[in-house]
């Protein structure tokens, strides 16, 4: 449905140059959540903008539903906008108009009659949960309730694809949680197709089917959210990773440890998490398993987990023990004399 090929974006201050996005290339299918996560002026934003031109790439092409849009008139860029429903971290409501009109805007802005976009905006109110709310004005809303104002708003053209830029930064915790819910609602009703970016790897994990990681305006890495969850390459994504599942090995565990202990990092994925590998293993060979630190939870409906364990026993029984526990298990040693 997108199609980013060799984008790159270049600023110019004061005679110095800023690739601000530096020869990306991404693939986002129909119907897809895609995530775009990055730290601080990684380009997130920039590469955001690009996909409806509100930035024109320096060079590259932006192709959406088989359209190559960089190359398009400004009438027919019009026209191909509609199909692109763009959400903020701000919201940019129009503060002088009710909730009703801030919906309804960008169809009167299309020409049409109030009466004849009423039902269109009432349905969508109903849909994101406000319709109770028609007749306020944004500042008598919560963040939560300005944030489903702004998705109406850029529904009501029924676009093909919702560009979400920071879409639930502002937004405490719990209201996240149902914004994102509501997003997921949208694609799976309307089959739209969703790019978000964020610096927060929470919204990555609950709602993202594909991700990228951006640094210094390039991808540096890419895949299905639980690929990179369970098996990150890059250091910074590692960082994300590691911050999101909490995996932190303590400080207590690192300041414990010494050449003399067996101690590894155990990633177990999909069934591997159900299943009682280290109770074998430790029945199995003459060895016992400390857990030091660690935790089972879910990935994209799959049973996902992180645990630091210890081996006690001879250094020949760990091995061996280890051998088999590698046929299911991710294992990397933090350290040890055993391998
Ligand atoms: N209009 C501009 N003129 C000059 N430099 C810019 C401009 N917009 C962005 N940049 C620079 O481009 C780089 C990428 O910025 P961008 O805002 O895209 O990053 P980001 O990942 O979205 O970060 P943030 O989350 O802080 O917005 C930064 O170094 C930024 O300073």
């Amino acid at each position: 449905m997108i199609q980013l090929e060799q984008i790159r974006k270049t600023y110019t201050n004061n005679g110095q140059s800023i690739h601000a996005v530096d020869d990306v290339s991404l693939r986002i299918n129909e119907g897809e959540i895609y995530g775009i996560i990055g730290f601080s002026g990684a380009g997130k934003s920039t590469l955001l903008r690009c996909v409806n031109l509100i930035e024109r790439p320096t060079s590259g092409q932006v192709i959406v539903d088989g359209v190559d849009i960089t190359s398009q008139s400004k009438r027919a860029l019009r026209e191909t906008r509609r199909d692109i429903g763009m959400i903020f971290q701000h919201f940019n409501l129009l503060e002088s108009k009710t909730v009703f009109q801030n919906v309804a805007f960008p169809l009167l802005l299309d020409g049409k009659k109030a009466k004849d976009v009423k039902g269109k905006v009432e349905e969508l109110l109903a849909f994101v949960g406000i319709e109770e709310l028609a007749n306020k004005y944004p500042d008598e809303l919560s963040g939560g309730q300005k944030q489903r104002v702004g998705i109406a708003r850029a529904l009501v053209r029924s676009p093909k694809v919702l560009l979400c830029d920071e879409a639930t930064s502002a937004l405490d915790p719990q209201t996240t949680d149902s914004i994102l819910k509501l997003l997921k609602d949208i694609r799976d009703q309307y089959n739209l197709t969703i790019l978000m970016i964020t610096h927060e790897m929470q919204v990555i994990r609950e709602i993202c089917d594909r991700v990228a990681v951006m640094e210094n305006g390039k991808v540096i890495e890419e895949g299905t959210v639980f690929d990179l969850f369970s098996s990150p390459s890059h250091q910074t994504t590692k960082n994300f990773v590691a911050a999101e599942m909490n995996d932190d090995i303590p400080k207590s565990v690192l300041e414990a440890l010494h050449s003399e202990r067996h101690v590894y990092r155990l990633t177990f994925l999909k069934e591997a998490a159900s299943e009682p590998i280290l109770f074998r293993a430790s029945k199995r060979y003459n060895i016992e398993v400390n857990i030091l630190h660690g935790q089972i939870t879910e990935l994209q409906g799959e049973p996902f987990g992180n645990l630091i364990v210890e081996f006690l026993g001879e250094t020949s029984e760990i091995k061996k023990a280890l051998h088999t526990i590698q046929q299911s298990v991710q294992v990397q040693e933090v350290t040890s004399r055993a391998g």
